[in-house]
């Protein structure tokens, strides 16, 4: 199983510029989280600041016990190689053919033999689905193939953690699809802990077990996909249908009088540049047939309904309405017990923190959560 991230009070600044402050989060062991947010906001930071490649002013990020802030180099050595990263482009090696670029941690961090690595590099390429072209130049396939490349390399030293960034982008939305696909499928294959940052709504609803967003230098929420999905946030909102209309600016946050200007035009008759609503829990991708299940799924239930009463009435329903007949009887919910959850209004958010436990009797009436033959169960 992946290992757990947590993330406490983190802070970044370049200069006199604050790119976030006091984040706090914990990565699940092995399940799948994003962070979304607008373009600068600092998740390409966010991802380096978690491997040590840059120093936050403040806070800890602690894995297997480790605070990689302050610790020694020595130790931040160790630690990296617990992560597998897939930057934007693949960084690959351009002078290198695909198995060289998979087989080069392998040579510069491990003593394994030339038919160790093979065995190794040969499985992972197949993993990504790049058997066959393992004497291609990165110059030589599309960016879709790169990216795959680029996954089969952070594979190769069995990594706890996987760090994606943007996988979707220079990609077009069927490739983008095929790409979620091959993130849920190493996630069952490997059960790692895997943070995607991504703009990508499609690949934000349908993938992570988490979501999160920064915006406007702080976390604006970090929890079970259902919480961001169903949010009445305004920049989430807005964030998640790619609408003008929101707090969410062209380069920045807007002031008052641009968001009522911009409504006048919205209320004249022009489009917001968005398309649907798409609040709303969606399914999840699954594996493919074939492979094992995701280990996380059912860790993640047992987690999630241990909170379920901290969650808003909206997410609520979402992870309610997704159990199975069987979920419910061993989590012990009442039958018909689904959409008539949301009649109380979310109290009021914290900045910066998972949710909070709401007032009421949600839990107790409805869950007996999670019954201990559940708990951990085969
Ligand atoms: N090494 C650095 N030195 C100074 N400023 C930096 C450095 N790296 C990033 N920044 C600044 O930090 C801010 C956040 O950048 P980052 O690339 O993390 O944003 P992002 O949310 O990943 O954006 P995008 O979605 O466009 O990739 C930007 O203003 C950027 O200029």
């Amino acid at each position: 199983m992946g290992a757990e991230v947590v993330v406490e009070g983190l802070t970044k600044s370049f200069g006199r510029q604050t790119i976030w402050r006091d984040v706090s989060l914990t990565l699940p062991p092995g399940e799948v989280s994003a962070m979304l947010g607008p373009s600068g906001t600092g998740k390409s930071v966010f991802l380096k600041s978690m491997i040590g490649l840059l120093k936050p002013d403040a806070g800890r990020c602690e894995i297997n016990g480790v605070d990689i802030v302050t610790c020694s180099e020595r130790k931040l050595y160790e630690i990296r190689k617990l992560f597998g990263v897939l930057f934007q482009d693949g960084a690959l090696f351009g002078s290198m053919n695909l198995y060289d670029n998979a087989a080069f941690p392998l040579r510069e961090h491990t003593r394994k033999s030339e038919s160790e690595v093979r065995r190794i590099v040969l499985e992972k390429l197949d993993m990504v689905g790049l058997t066959g072209a393992e004497k291609k130049l990165p110059g030589e396939i599309s960016g879709g193939m790169r990216k795959r490349a680029g996954l089969a390399r952070a594979l190769v030293l069995d990594p706890e953690i996987i760090l994606v960034d943007e996988p979707d982008s220079g990609l077009d939305p069927v490739r983008t699809s095929y790409i979620s696909q091959l993130l849920m499928d190493l996630n069952a294959q490997v059960d790692a802990t895997i943070l995607i940052v991504t703009h990508n709504i499609n690949l934000a609803r349908t993938v992570p077990d988490n979501i999160g967003m920064l915006f406007r230098r702080e976390l604006v929420m970090f929890g079970p996909r259902e919480v961001l999905l169903t949010s009445d946030e305004p920049a989430v909102k807005q964030f998640l249908n790619g609408s003008r209309i929101g707090p969410i600016g062209m380069s920045e946050e807007k002031d008052e009088a641009t968001m009522a200007a911009e409504q006048a035009h919205i209320d004249a008759g022009h489009h917001d540049g968005g398309t649907d609503d798409v609040r709303g829990v969606v399914p999840q991708v699954e594996p493919t047939p074939g492979l094992p299940e995701r280990q996380a799924v059912r860790r993640r239930k047992d987690r999630v309904m241990q909170i379920l009463h901290t969650l808003p009435p909206s997410a609520r329903e979402g992870i309610i309405d997704s159990l199975t007949p069987e979920e419910r009887d061993r989590y012990g919910i009442q039958s018909g017990v689904h959409a008539t959850l949301g009649n109380r209004r979310p109290s009021p958010r914290p900045r910066n923190q998972e949710w909070q436990p709401a007032e009421g009797t949600l839990d107790t009436e409805v869950a007996n959560l999670p019954r201990s033959d559940w708990r951990g169960g085969p």
